[in-house]
């Protein structure tokens, strides 16, 4: 259900509650931090600092973009306020876990192993079960409240940590949608990517709304109407002018006139909805010379699944079964994170 009003819970199992803060905390805190068993580290909860602009986003202005058939955005310049974007950037890459997903997919008799060419993580449960309030954060069914049983899943969903609950409730009050999935991806650098794609996957609600926030380094977004792919052709690209007034870039080239190109900056937020999903795919592609210590970027996005099986693929694809990443600030990059002890 759409929360109407402003600073409404909209759904509780998934917005756990966090503590309210008795002094203003400029440094991320380990005493609110924010854990659970499927962790494997605790999360602190941002700095006040951070919460207190979050609280009055949107920042900029938002831009209805509607004029190609089946397409329906709604693009915010600037959601994330521009001075703590980079905090929250940082904050994210510093202290959340993070996996690069291996798995096989069939392709006719062959079985084809992918490396997924980007950091990823995943938090949510789909609507068939919820998360009982902090602390305990179990599952339960959310009509009778009773424990889900352990066989369930195979997967162990995980509880959004407070640091991005405060960005989810904000999303879900500013667009009149819920959400109950959070994915992140962290590209490194103009090596990693995501290939072209569209969510309409069966386990979301029809007509899927999916809010996608940019922090960090600018990166092309591209999408193209399923119907202008030519076969095998799927990751051909636009050639696209440049970013203009609201960032959206069109190829001159008619052969296909429905692609287009977002040169996505830090703090924005693109609102996909409608038959997007159904009839759009989109991509943000490699990119030579996105390098060096400002080329990390993250992508946030708010979805929301209706059935079991949502949970079970958004886990094995984000987090998989492989050692959790965290970053290493004297180093530069991601490492494989070990337990101590
Ligand atoms: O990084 C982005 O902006 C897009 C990510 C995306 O499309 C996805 O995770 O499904
Ligand atoms: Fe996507």
């Amino acid at each position: 259900m759409p929360s109407m009003t402003p600073k409404k819970r909209t759904l509780d199992s998934f917005f756990t509650s966090s503590s309210p803060a008795k002094k203003q905390r400029t440094e991320p805190s380990l005493e609110n931090a924010f854990n659970h068993p499927t962790y494997p580290f605790p999360v602190p909860s941002l700095p006040d600092t951070i919460i207190e602009k979050l609280n009055t986003s949107p920042a900029g202005s938002s831009k209805r973009i509607n004029d190609q058939p089946d397409l329906d955005l709604l693009y915010h310049h600037s959601f994330i306020h521009k001075d703590i974007a980079r905090d929250l950037f940082d904050f994210l890459r510093q202290h959340l876990f993070f996996y690069r997903v291996h798995y096989k997919i069939k392709r006719g008799p062959s079985e084809h192993s992918i490396s997924t060419p980007r950091y990823t993580t995943v938090f949510g449960v789909d609507s068939t079960s919820a998360f009982s309030p902090t602390p305990s954060n179990h599952l339960i069914d959310p009509l009778s409240g009773h424990p889900v049983p352990k066989d369930r899943y195979k997967c162990r969903p995980r509880p959004l940590p407070s640091c991005l609950q405060h960005l989810c409730r904000t999303t879900e009050e500013s667009t009149l949608e819920t959400f109950n999935f959070c994915l992140v991806n962290y590209y490194a650098d103009g090596a990693d990517s995501i290939s072209f794609h569209s969510d309409d996957e069966h386990f979301l609600s029809p007509e899927p709304a999916i809010a996608s926030f940019s922090l960090g380094a600018r990166r092309d977004f591209l999408m193209k109407h399923k119907a202008a792919v030519p076969p095998n052709k799927d990751d051909a690209e636009p050639v696209s002018s440049s970013t203009a007034g609201d960032g959206k870039g069109k190829d001159n080239d008619s052969s296909s006139s429905s692609s287009l190109k977002f040169v996505l900056q830090s703090g924005d937020m693109l609102l996909m909805r409608g038959k997007t999903q159904t009839c759009w795919l989109h991509s943000i592609p490699k990119r030579k010379g996105v390098e060096g210590p400002r080329a990390g970027r993250i992508n946030i996005t708010f979805r929301k699944a209706v059935k079991r099986e949502g949970t079970e693929n958004y886990y094995r694809y984000n987090v998989g079964d492989g050692e959790p990443y965290r970053w290493d600030e004297k180093r530069g990059e991601m490492v494989v994170w070990k337990k101590e002890g």
